[in-house]
């Protein structure tokens, strides 16, 4: 077997085995509604309460339940056949939004400031996607523009040291439009090929804090009008519906390109992602389960379909 192929391999079983409490979740209530009945009218309303407990959405809930439907009406089904459908019905949703998040070479250096609500994990993503670029030979640059937090700074520090890469800091407190503005600078001397820009955490609903970031994003611009190249949003799975707010908050303020969903192995409900796909059709573009630097990786939408509905081991 070739590295590649390892490290699919690898990857797999770590984003099924993530996925787990939300596949066991769905697989088991589909196995103990299903056994010993005809499917009717009632097992299909069950069935879409299964799907809605793991914060699939109505919409693509109902879908899933319609098309389980068709054509097995007084029949007896297995949750086996089940659990293909959502898959299917769930891989349509995800197909068009999984998108690589592409590093634009004719920008040096390409800018992605990465935005999100307290503790989403934020710091982490962006130490994991620094170890990932310098691994694809990529000189990259980080700035740790969550000033508020020393922790975020020391964090980004030991993450800089771990993968050799330079991290841009100020003072706990000091002005992270400021620090954003110096680092971009640096950047753009050195010649580095990526930025990657800490915020601090905020809630979308406090005024003052968005308006800092929108800040950030002005004074950006100063050095470079066309960045940043890249807006990710990084959102914590097990905040459930709470997640669709934040994606309107985030994009109406930042401009967000693109989404990052970490902590998927801390919830049964992984299906919010699927439900933040069919409401905002951002594209997606690494998935999180897990702490270490392996446990991030680009967002595919079959593997993720699969690994939801439990259709494959690991
Ligand atoms: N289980 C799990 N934990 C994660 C994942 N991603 C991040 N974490 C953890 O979540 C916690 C918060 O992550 P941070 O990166 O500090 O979050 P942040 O958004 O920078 O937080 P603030 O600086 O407070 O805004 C840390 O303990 C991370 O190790 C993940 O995919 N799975």
């Amino acid at each position: 077997m070739s590295d590649t192929e390892n490290g699919k391999t690898s990857w797999w079983r770590r984003l099924s085995s993530g996925l787990k409490r939300t596949s066991s979740q769905i697989g088991t209530a589909l196995t103990d509604l299903i056994s010993k009945r005809k499917l009717d009218r009632a097992m299909l309303e069950e069935i879409e309460d299964v799907l809605l407990r793991a914060d699939l959405g109505t919409e693509v809930a109902s879908r899933i339940a319609a098309a389980v439907g068709e054509g097995r009406y007084d029949k007896m089904i297995a949750a086996s056949d089940v659990k293909e459908i959502v898959a299917a019905e769930v891989e349509k949703v995800l197909a068009p939004v999984a998108k690589p998040l592409t590093i634009d070479t004719a920008h040096k250096p390409f800018v992605v400031l990465v935005v999100g609500v307290n503790g989403s994990g934020k710091t982490t993503t962006i130490g994991k996607l620094s170890a990932r670029f310098a691994a694809e030979g990529r000189s990259v640059m980080m700035a740790a523009g969550d000033t508020f937090r020393a922790a975020a700074i020391e964090q980004l520090k030991v993450w800089g040291d771990r993968t050799n890469t330079p991290v841009i800091a100020g003072a706990q407190g000091s002005d992270s439009a400021g620090l954003a503005f110096n680092a971009l600078t640096a950047a753009k001397d050195q010649g580095r090929d990526v930025l990657l820009i800490d915020t601090a955490g905020r809630l979308q609903n406090r005024a003052e804090l968005m308006s800092e970031l929108e800040k950030v994003v002005r004074v950006i611009k100063k050095v470079d009008a066309s960045a940043p190249h890249a807006v990710l949003l990084v959102l914590d799975a097990t905040v459930g519906q709470n997640a669709l707010s934040q994606v309107e908050a985030f994009t109406k303020t930042a401009g967000v390109t693109g989404l990052v969903m970490t902590k998927l192995d801390g919830t049964a409900r992984g299906g919010i992602l699927v439900a933040i796909a069919e409401k905002h059709k951002l594209p997606v573009h690494f998935v999180g389960v897990g702490e270490g630097v392996e446990d991030l990786a680009p967002f595919t939408a079959r593997d993720f379909a699969k690994a939801i509905a439990g259709t494959e081991a690991a």
